[in-house]
């Protein structure tokens, strides 16, 4: 039986301020005061140098990064940039960079594998539309999606995956436990037959509207090892009942 800790990060994307970064302090004390549970918070790249100052010892990410180490790429910032300048972990593969970027399955992976080859902590997303969960095609979805998104396990930086129907981000839907005891049971299923034992390792989060009062119910689902948290996690008020909740659970 493996035990992993309850892993909740907060994905700012593109929202926050520097004045914004005066929340990690009582996020960071949340945090301390709770056992057994890893939070982390991804900005936007121009604030994880100045999050990194004022963190409190929280890790900070990157919220992409590109699956190239340099080169003429415009606008793109690579896993060694992030590293360089604090960074411990990236979400690679969410689903509104999937949609607004037009990422395949096939760049995600190659981020995940620049990302983990320089010891950040990957976090790959995944998850089905709206259309696909409709039409009985969530778990297809997913699979294959997983199947192609992440790369081999190697090294000792950690992967994780988070599981976000993208029709629960931001819509105050949240998946029923049911949906997601079930897209967890099969991704952890198939992290196992691709893995091994090593498979049992890995923490799989979900993520769509974890709030404060869904998060412990969430929690208690088999192979839910934790929260992807986006616009609950602005605000200490909204993250630290998050965090409080894994610690319980
Ligand atoms: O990365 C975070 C997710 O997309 C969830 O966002 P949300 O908590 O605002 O629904």
């Amino acid at each position: 039986m493996h035990v992993r800790r309850k892993l909740v990060v907060g994905n700012w994307k593109m929202n926050g301020s520097l004045a914004q970064l005066a929340e990690l302090a009582p996020i960071a004390a949340a945090t301390r005061a709770a056992s057994g549970v890893d939070v982390a918070i991804c900005p936007p790249f121009t604030l994880i140098a100045p999050a990194v100052a004022r963190s409190g010892g929280i890790p900070i990410g990157g919220q992409d990064c590109h699956h190239e180490s340099a080169g003429a790429h415009t606008g793109n910032v690579s896993a060694g940039m992030l590293k360089e300048v604090g960074a411990r972990l990236v979400v690679v593969g969410h689903s509104e960079r999937r949609a607004e970027q037009g990422e395949s399955d096939e760049i995600v992976r190659r981020k995940a594998e620049a990302a983990l080859a320089l010891g950040l902590q990957t976090i790959v997303c995944i998850g089905e539309s709206e259309t696909e969960r409709a039409e009985g095609r969530a778990l297809d979805c997913c699979s294959a999606q997983l199947g192609a998104s992440i790369p081999e396990l190697s090294g000792e930086a950690e992967l994780v995956i988070a599981y976000e129907p993208i029709w629960a981000i931001g819509t105050g839907r949240v998946a029923s436990c049911d949906d997601v005891r079930e897209v967890h049971a099969l991704i952890r299923r198939l992290l196992v037959e691709r893995f091994g034992d090593a498979g049992r390792r890995v923490r799989i989060l979900y993520g769509g509207s974890v709030r404060g009062d869904n998060a412990a119910e969430l929690f208690a689902v088999d192979d839910v090892d934790g929260a992807l948290v986006g616009g609950a996690s602005l605000t200490a008020e909204g993250l630290v009942p998050i965090i409080e909740a894994a610690a319980h659970s």
